[in-house]
């Protein structure tokens, strides 16, 4: 029988766990932990994750603090904005939403927030201290994707994990994640050959491609952790539905263990936020361990 990964449910708990790691910072230290989101433009899909990540930081009883800038603002302009964030002793998470409009080096942005308030974990400092080992503030959707396989088998160590894609937010990141789990990792991309008999030898095959069931059925090791990270709107039937970068349906006949899409990874995502931000506020106001 293929498990199917309950990622809302994972999720919630992970949530809760926020949640309480707030009230006993506020209890015991009169503070109250935020987060601010800077949105630049009116990307529809953008403006429904800075909404639901706006709602679960103010239900885990964090402040958060939105900022929406129009599309034709500077560069200048939104780093000027980073800085103030950086400066402003209240604030305790930044998290700049991407894509930015194209005449914005989002590189630039986001090497601009202060590595300890950069709970995306995307800047230059927080990327090196995950490769290295150290601790450090790590992006939320590989963290996300990793506690979803431990909670199938809490022991990755030995096991083939396959990620495909590379990209900084997500790919590069959670194969680094997989590795300090000592799992033996392979990173597939655009230029990868044979990428079916590739992800035919992974245990744990993880899809962050962006392109809608590009992962079949018979890619999937029998008894594999699908992990699939994927968040695609096409349109069906007349109808539009989101798929994951998997084949869902003839993967799950194959596989061990499998995310859904949506219910999977996406709502990780945003909870593994609220996770990032609790550490992050920790960490700097110097209020000691955190269980989160
Ligand atoms: N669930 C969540 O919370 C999140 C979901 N996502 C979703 O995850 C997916 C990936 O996002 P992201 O990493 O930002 O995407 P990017 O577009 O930045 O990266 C896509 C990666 O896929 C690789 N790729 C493209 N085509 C192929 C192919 N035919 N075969 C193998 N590899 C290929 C690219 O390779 P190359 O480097 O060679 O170009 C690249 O490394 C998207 O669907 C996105 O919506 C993203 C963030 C969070
Ligand atoms: N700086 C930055 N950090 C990000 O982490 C970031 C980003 N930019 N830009 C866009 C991507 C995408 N992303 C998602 C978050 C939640 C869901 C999510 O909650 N998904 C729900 C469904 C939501 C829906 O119905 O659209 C689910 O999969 O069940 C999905 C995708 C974060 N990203
Ligand atoms: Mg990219």
């Amino acid at each position: 029988m293929t498990t199917i990964i309950d990622g809302k449910a994972i999720a919630a708990s992970v949530r809760e766990k926020a949640a309480s790691a707030v009230a006993d910072i506020k209890s015991r230290h009169g503070v109250q932990p935020a987060l601010a989101v800077v949105l630049v433009g009116e990307d529809p899909a953008s403006q429904v994750y800075v909404r639901n990540k706006h709602v679960a930081t103010e239900k885990s009883g964090m402040r958060s603090i939105e900022h929406k800038l129009p599309e034709n603002t500077s560069e200048d302009d939104v780093v000027a904005l980073v800085r103030k964030l950086n400066d402003d002793d209240e604030v305790d998470g930044i998290l700049v939403q991407l894509p930015l409009p194209k005449h914005i080096s989002s590189d630039r942005v986001i090497n601009e927030i202060h590595p300890d308030k950069d709970v995306d974990g995307l800047t230059e400092v927080n990327a090196g201290r995950l490769i290295l080992g150290k601790e450090g503030l790590v992006p939320c959707t590989p963290q996300g994707s990793v506690i979803l396989a431990k909670t199938v088998t809490e022991n990755l160590s030995g096991l083939n994990a396959v990620v495909v894609g590379r990209s900084i937010l997500v790919g590069k990141p959670l194969a680094m994640l997989l590795l300090a789990e000592n799992c033996t990792v392979t990173m597939a991309h655009s230029r990868t050959k044979d990428l079916a008999a590739v992800c035919r030898e992974a245990d744990i095959l993880c899809a962050a491609v962006g392109i809608p069931r590009l992962i079949k059925g018979d890619w999937v090791k029998k008894g594999a952790i699908v992990i699939d990270v994927g968040i695609n709107r096409i349109e069906e039937s007349g109808k539009m539905r989101l798929v994951g970068d998997v084949d869902y349906d003839a993967a799950a006949e194959v596989a061990g263990a499998i995310t859904p899409v949506p219910g999977g990874v996406g709502p990780m995502t945003i909870a593994c936020l609220l996770r990032n931000t609790v550490l992050a506020a920790a960490r700097r106001r110097g209020l000691g361990k955190v269980e989160v």
